[in-house]
């Protein structure tokens, strides 16, 4: 199985810190849309955002989404990468997609722990647990739709990558 593995869900999920261990476990390479386009773009999001506006981001993910999609690759995405039907449809259609699903307790905990600002300014302008509330009731349904599989990314990180590996292997034998 060499097809590309997409992680999914809201900021603080852990997409990019799974992505990381899951590459190790499987023997694939790693990349992260975040990383990959502010390097190529040489500004952070929290830039592109002020310079661009939210749409420039949105175009700026969907090239870099594409461009980094190979064989034997986790390509750990941004939380709102969902939100483009282009983007739904090309990660089903290009590999699997596994949505880590976490309560907002804990992403909010998470993101007050390590906010990252940098990477990722305010969305709505609210404090962090109603944004992660309202972020995340208007974009459950979509990273649900968009899912091959889904997981308790609550789960500590050695569980959570035992779990998506558990998901692989049974879509395997099935
Ligand atoms: N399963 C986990 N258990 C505990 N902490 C986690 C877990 N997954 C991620 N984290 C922590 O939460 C923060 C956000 O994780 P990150 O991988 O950057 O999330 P995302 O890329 O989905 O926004 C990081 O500081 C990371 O160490
Ligand atoms: O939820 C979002 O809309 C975003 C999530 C961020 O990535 P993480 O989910 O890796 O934090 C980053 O792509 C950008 O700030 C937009
Ligand atoms: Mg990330």
């Amino acid at each position: 199985m060499t097809q590309p593995i997409f992680l999914i869900g809201a900021r603080g999920c852990g997409k990019t810190t799974i992505g990381q261990r899951l590459t190790h476990a499987c023997n694939f390479h790693f990349v992260d849309t975040d990383q990959v386009l502010q390097q190529r773009a040489g500004m952070t999001v929290a830039d592109i955002v002020v310079r661009e506006g939210w749409s420039g981001f949105r175009a700026r993910e969907t090239q870099t989404l594409q461009s980094v999609t190979q064989p034997a690759t986790v390509i750990a995405t941004g939380g709102g990468i969902i939100l483009s039907s282009i983007n739904r449809d090309f990660m089903r259609q290009n590999g699997i997609v596994i949505y880590l699903n976490a309560p907002v307790s804990v992403l909010a905990g998470r993101l007050e722990a390590f906010p990252e600002a940098s990477q990722r300014p305010t969305l709505t302008g609210k404090p962090i647990t109603e944004e992660v509330a309202d972020i995340l009731a208007q974009r459950d349904e979509l990273y649900r739709q968009t899912a091959h599989h889904i997981v308790d990314a609550s789960a500590s990180p050695d569980d959570v990558v035992a779990q998506i590996l558990t998901e692989l292997r049974l879509a395997r034998a099935s």
